[in-house]
């Protein structure tokens, strides 16, 4: 693990407030000492930090009487801020600068969106800049909004190829029951042949969270399916990153389980609600492409299509039981796509270096 050069690390909610709702001010700075020691061993460094609502929680009081989406853009404007000119303090301390990202779902959408954003992280990054990530919750309202913060960081993660990316949260990563309760155990490594994750997983979040582990969890398996180790670990413990990266402290990993994804199945892999069709295939097309050898999606076993799209278009590809057997990019048209329909021997609608299964 030693060998990690370039890491996303995730800091959630509620290991940068205290239990009251006020910034955590002793444990922000720990954190950042430690990213700073990150950063002269060489290590490249992109912070995703949750908490902006949370400081804005401290500093405004919004009363019941407004609308919950109102109060959150008020709480983040104010609270963002807050929370970036504290990292820029502290970071500017150890000699480092650290510079601000904020990003929608839709900065995501397509090609070009999710290329002008990559630009962003690697000129910052050729300068030796820390950026610190988070949602524009003034913005990004319900349909719009990430899950949270752990899937935007699990995005970042695959964009720009880290080699690692460590989730900080107020647990010691996944159980096999509910923390608190002593009978449950930390699972320390998670393999893709550990199937049902969810049925440990109660829904309960912690305070100030959004998603909660399930979705950390849904999240951490895609991400190790595209390459990248992920790390769930707890931040409430000083020395932590460190420890982490020496596996001298229990936490839960979950193992890359697949060598290197090409660009387009990493992007794939997170835009999926941006897909511009609905494939229906066939019980045959559904085993093969599921199958454990790779397999184009051919006309031959499609049995109808929803939707229009043109030539690079994602689509999403269901079963005959309506399940999605994941996304890909369409080499033709959905004209020509609904004139092939069902015909033998045709070039494929998906070739499966353009086909992102997804995992169950
Ligand atoms: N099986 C489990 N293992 C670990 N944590 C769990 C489990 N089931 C539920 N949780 C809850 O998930 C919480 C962490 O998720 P979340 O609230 O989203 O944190 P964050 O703000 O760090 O993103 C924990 O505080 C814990 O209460
Ligand atoms: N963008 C929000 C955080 C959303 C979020 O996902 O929070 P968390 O589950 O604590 O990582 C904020 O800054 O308050």
């Amino acid at each position: 693990m030693a060998a990690y050069k370039k890491l996303v690390i995730k800091i959630g909610s509620n290991v940068l407030t205290r239990e009251n709702g006020l910034p955590h001010a002793e444990r922000i700075s720990e954190l950042i000492d430690e990213m700073a020691a990150l950063k002269q061993q060489g290590i490249e460094v992109i912070l995703v930090s949750s908490g902006a609502v949370a400081a804005g929680r401290s500093m405004v009081k919004v009363s019941d009487k407004y609308d919950i989406v109102a109060a959150r853009q008020l709480l983040a404007s104010v609270g963002q801020i807050q929370l970036i000119s504290n990292y820029e303090r502290l970071f500017r301390a150890h000699d480092i600068t650290c510079s601000q990202v904020l990003v929608t779902r839709e900065d995501f959408r397509d090609r070009l969106h999710y290329r002008n954003i990559y630009n962003c992280f690697d000129i910052l990054l050729k300068h030796s800049i820390i950026p610190v990530v988070n949602e524009n919750d003034v913005v990004s309202v319900t349909e719009l909004m990430f899950t949270d913060n752990d899937e935007l960081a699990g995005l970042i993660a695959s964009m720009m190829k880290a080699d690692a990316l460590i989730i900080l949260t107020n647990v010691d990563g996944l159980y096999t029951g509910h923390p608190a309760d002593p009978a449950s155990q930390l699972i320390e490594a998670v393999t893709p042949a550990m199937d049902d994750l969810a049925a440990f997983i109660s829904s309960e979040k912690s305070n100030f969270g959004r998603g909660g582990m399930l979705t950390k969890c849904n999240m951490a398996r895609k991400i190790a399916g595209l390459g990248i180790a992920v790390h769930i670990a707890n931040g409430t413990k000083p020395g932590i990153l460190q420890q982490v990266l020496n596996n001298s402290i229990p936490h839960t990993s979950f193992l890359p389980f697949e060598g290197s994804v090409s660009g387009s199945k990493r992007w794939m892999a997170h835009a999926g609600n941006y897909a511009k069709a609905v494939v229906h295939v066939n019980k045959g097309a559904g085993e093969a492409l599921r199958g454990e050898r790779a397999a184009s999606l051919l006309p031959v076993g499609i049995t109808a299509i929803e939707g229009e799209f043109r030539k690079k278009d994602l689509v999403r590809i269901v079963d005959e039981n309506h399940a999605v057997i994941g996304v890909g990019i369409a080499e033709y048209g959905s004209d020509k796509a609904q004139s092939l329909l069902g015909m033998k021997n045709q070039k494929p609608l998906v070739h499966y270096d353009y086909l992102y299964l997804h995992h169950h």
